[in-house]
């Protein structure tokens, strides 16, 4: 037998006038956008490259879905925000897994091509910035380190200035009759949401009356996920970047996996954590 398949007689070979698939994706620009930066050029560059831009196209997804969400929560449409937030999670997994990828990238092939990247740091991902100001961890002062002629800066400022998810959860959740504390629902929408102990019990009372409230406690429940693979990913870079340059300090000029650790103590929805601690008393 003929180890070979015969292209159909209907297979459309006159394409030229038509969508294609290399046109329709635009292919001939992506895959032009891998410019290594070492001379000669390493082998290695670039799977670093594409491990990043995959990233950051996922990124994009993220942020697509996540305003999308937020966006129908405050016009009141659950339904479809929760499909996106389901979504949102499948892209997370997709992300922290990819972290594999890149762990086969040794010490001594990183070091080869490291000084080409000059002060280069994935600390300047607009995008990363974005869906953690989307998720209420906002900080202005992140805005300093891009160039106020950069687009990026009024992308990064305009996200600083609407309310996060989490922001438009808890109106909804107020429009629906929950008792949120007033100083939640007109706060300065540009500062770190900040712990608020009286939302706990408000929280609560949707998780111990279920039946009542289901929706409620789906939408949490998704925060939670989210979160937690948020914070998966944010470990995993830091375990990535220690077995990789160890404590060097980082391109970016931070003091490198110190400074990283620090960053898994930061929150987004630490009432919905924080209730846990207090079901069953
Ligand atoms: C060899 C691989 C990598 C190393 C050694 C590395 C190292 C570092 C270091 C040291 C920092 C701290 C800022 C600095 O001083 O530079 C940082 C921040 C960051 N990196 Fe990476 N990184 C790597 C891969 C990646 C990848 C694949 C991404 C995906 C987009 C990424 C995204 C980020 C982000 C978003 C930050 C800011 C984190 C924060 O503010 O907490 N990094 N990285
Ligand atoms: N901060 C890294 C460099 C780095 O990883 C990087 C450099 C250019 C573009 C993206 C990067 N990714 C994540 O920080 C380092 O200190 O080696």
């Amino acid at each position: 037998m003929v180890n070979i398949r015969d292209i159909e007689h209907g297979v459309h070979r006159e394409l030229s006038a038509d969508q294609t698939y290399g046109g329709y994706l635009r292919l001939p620009a992506l895959l032009s956008a891998q410019r290594p930066a070492s001379d000669p050029e390493h082998h290695d560059e670039l799977l670093f490259i594409i491990q990043h831009q995959t990233s950051e196209l996922w990124l994009k997804l993220v942020i697509h879905e996540l305003s999308y969400a937020r966006d129908r929560i405050a016009a009141e449409q659950l339904r479809p925000a929760l499909k996106s937030l389901a979504r949102v999670k499948s892209i997370q997994r997709q992300l922290f897994e990819q972290w594999a990828v890149l762990e086969t990238l040794t010490p001594i092939e990183y070091a080869q091509f490291r000084t080409f990247l000059g002060k280069a740091s994935g600390f300047q991902s607009v995008q990363y910035r974005v869906v953690e100001f989307l998720l209420g961890n906002k900080n202005a002062e992140m805005l300093e380190v891009f160039d106020p002629e950069e687009p990026g800066r009024a992308e990064l400022s305009a996200a600083l200035r609407e309310p996060s998810l989490y922001d438009q959860v808890l109106r909804h959740f107020a429009r629906r009759g929950h008792a949120i504390p007033a100083v939640l629902l007109d706060r300065d929408v540009t500062r770190p949401h900040e712990f608020n102990a009286e939302l706990v019990p408000v929280l609560r009372r949707i998780y111990e009356n279920v039946g009542e409230y289901w929706e409620e406690y789906e939408t949490c429940e998704v925060l939670v996920d989210i979160e937690e693979t948020f914070q998966l990913w944010r470990y995993r870079h830091m375990k990535t970047v220690e077995r990789i340059i160890g404590h060097k300090t980082g391109t970016g000029g931070s003091s490198g996996v110190a400074f990283l650790k620090r960053a898994l103590e930061l929150t987004f929805f630490p009432e919905i954590l924080a209730l846990r601690s207090e079901i069953g008393k």
